[in-house]
């Protein structure tokens, strides 16, 4: 655990766009964006997750704008016959910089594994790409009290054989992504805590992501191990993520 208020890492502050933004939607996003976050304070960064298809779009029309660029999700080799996913050096090409692997999304619907995406971590961080590594317990494993175990897993598989410095980990409870149900500070900051041990590097850059909104966003920031957020939902909209990026922690009385 860090004592409170003691950032000594610096805040990551993500949106992943999923599968919403064509290129035209993502153009006027940037436009609307980028002087709602000219005067950022310099101990965060920014990081947007578009859609494959939009990167460029967005790369382009945020260039200097200090917005990292992340994949959705990394593939774990570097080309081959894999149809419809995308590599490591087709990312970087672009200016990428970071890739999202083990979000429950891919987890759920594409039935991926821990040992894929400890490829993908793996293969991200050869190639030159930050993963963001998400773990997170469903509403069944929460009530069954597991919420520990699971992810307890999903960190020492994914993360076998990954550089702890060159990593971010979003916690991210499935219960509370898409729902409105914002997981309380104290109990996000709890797991993000454990996280950070299971790691067991203290320098990692540990967030949490589920349902995060411009009302709850500074009292996440205010917790001591929790350094940045993933956002889905509230990152759509220029205005709500620009405020969630210009976060304020507030001040204890
Ligand atoms: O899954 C998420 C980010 O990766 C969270 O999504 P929401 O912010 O829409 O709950």
């Amino acid at each position: 655990m860090s004592p409170p208020g003691d950032h000594v890492r610096k805040a990551v502050i993500a949106g992943n766009w999923k599968m919403h933004m064509t290129c035209a939607q993502a153009r006027a996003f940037a436009a609307s964006f980028r002087p709602l976050i000219a005067d950022l304070p310099d101990d965060r960064e920014v990081v947007l997750a578009p859609p494959f298809t939009a990167i460029p779009t967005l790369c382009r029309h945020l260039a200097g704008a200090g917005v990292a660029i992340a994949g959705q999700n990394v593939h774990w080799e570097e080309s081959g016959a894999y149809t419809g996913m995308i590599s490591a050096p087709m990312l970087l090409e672009h200016g990428v910089t970071h890739a999202i692997v083990g979000h429950s999304e891919p987890r759920k619907y594409f039935s991926e594994t821990d040992e894929q995406i400890n490829l993908r971590a793996r293969t991200a961080q050869k190639t030159g790409l930050i993963p963001i590594l998400c773990v997170g317990e469903s509403d069944d494993q929460r009530e069954a009290r597991e919420t520990e175990r699971v992810i307890h897993r999903q960190v020492e598989q994914g993360l076998e054989g990954v550089d702890p410095l060159r990593l971010i980990v979003a916690y991210e409870p499935i219960w509370a992504i898409g729902t409105g149900k914002t997981c309380a500070a104290e109990e996000a900051n709890r797991i993000c805590g454990l996280i950070r041990g299971w790691v067991g590097h203290p320098e990692v850059v540990v967030q949490y992501g589920g349902s995060v909104n411009p009302a709850t966003i500074d009292m996440l920031m205010a917790q001591s191990d929790i350094d940045g957020v993933l956002v889905g939902g509230a990152s759509l909209d220029p205005v709500s993520f620009a405020r969630i990026a210009n976060y304020q922690v507030p001040v204890p009385a």
